[in-house]
């Protein structure tokens, strides 16, 4: 079952410039820095009451976020749920005709399990589910 908005993943080129825009517009320090090395990526996190806002940098080439920075500007870049059972919702979503973009969760950022969903079959919008672990 989807329990909640999890975090809002915003891809930007500069995380230490971003980290101090956000800082002032939210008026605190992100909570947590973290390179996620399978994703080629390092992030930093910000509360913001029961949500949080993630904030990408990619670290290689072959990042997703190198890729889509390639193509768009800095930006809204994927919405994550958080999930009680990410395996039942996989299969629940697959089941629905969600593209899943990988066949088993696989280690996210801030100890989560995560999955993504392919933006073509969900309006446009790249969505992760995430379970903590
Ligand atoms: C895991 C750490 C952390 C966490 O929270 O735990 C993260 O969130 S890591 C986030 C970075 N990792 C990912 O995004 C993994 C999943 N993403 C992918 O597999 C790809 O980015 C994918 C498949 C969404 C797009 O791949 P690629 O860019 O190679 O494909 P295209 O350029 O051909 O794009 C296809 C089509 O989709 C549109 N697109 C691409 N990215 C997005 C996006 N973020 N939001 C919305 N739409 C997107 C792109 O414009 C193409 O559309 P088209 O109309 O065909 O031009
Ligand atoms: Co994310």
């Amino acid at each position: 079952m989807i329990l909640r908005l999890e975090h809002i993943g915003i891809a930007v080129k500069d995380l230490a410039a971003s980290n101090e825009l956000f800082e002032k517009l939210l008026g605190e320090q992100p909570y947590k820095e973290e390179e996620v090395a399978s994703e080629f990526v390092k992030t930093s996190f910000f509360q913001t009451g029961e949500a949080k806002i993630e904030l990408l940098e990619a670290t290689h080439p072959d990042s997703a976020i190198a890729k889509f920075l390639e193509k768009k500007p800095e930006g809204l870049h994927h919405i994550a749920f958080e999930v009680d059972d990410i395996h039942a919702e996989m299969e629940r979503l697959r089941t629905e005709g969600f593209q899943l973009l990988n066949t088993e969760p696989k280690k996210g950022a801030d100890n989560k399990l995560v999955c993504f969903i392919h933006p073509k079959s969900a309006n446009g919008v790249l969505l992760e589910l995430c379970q903590s672990i």
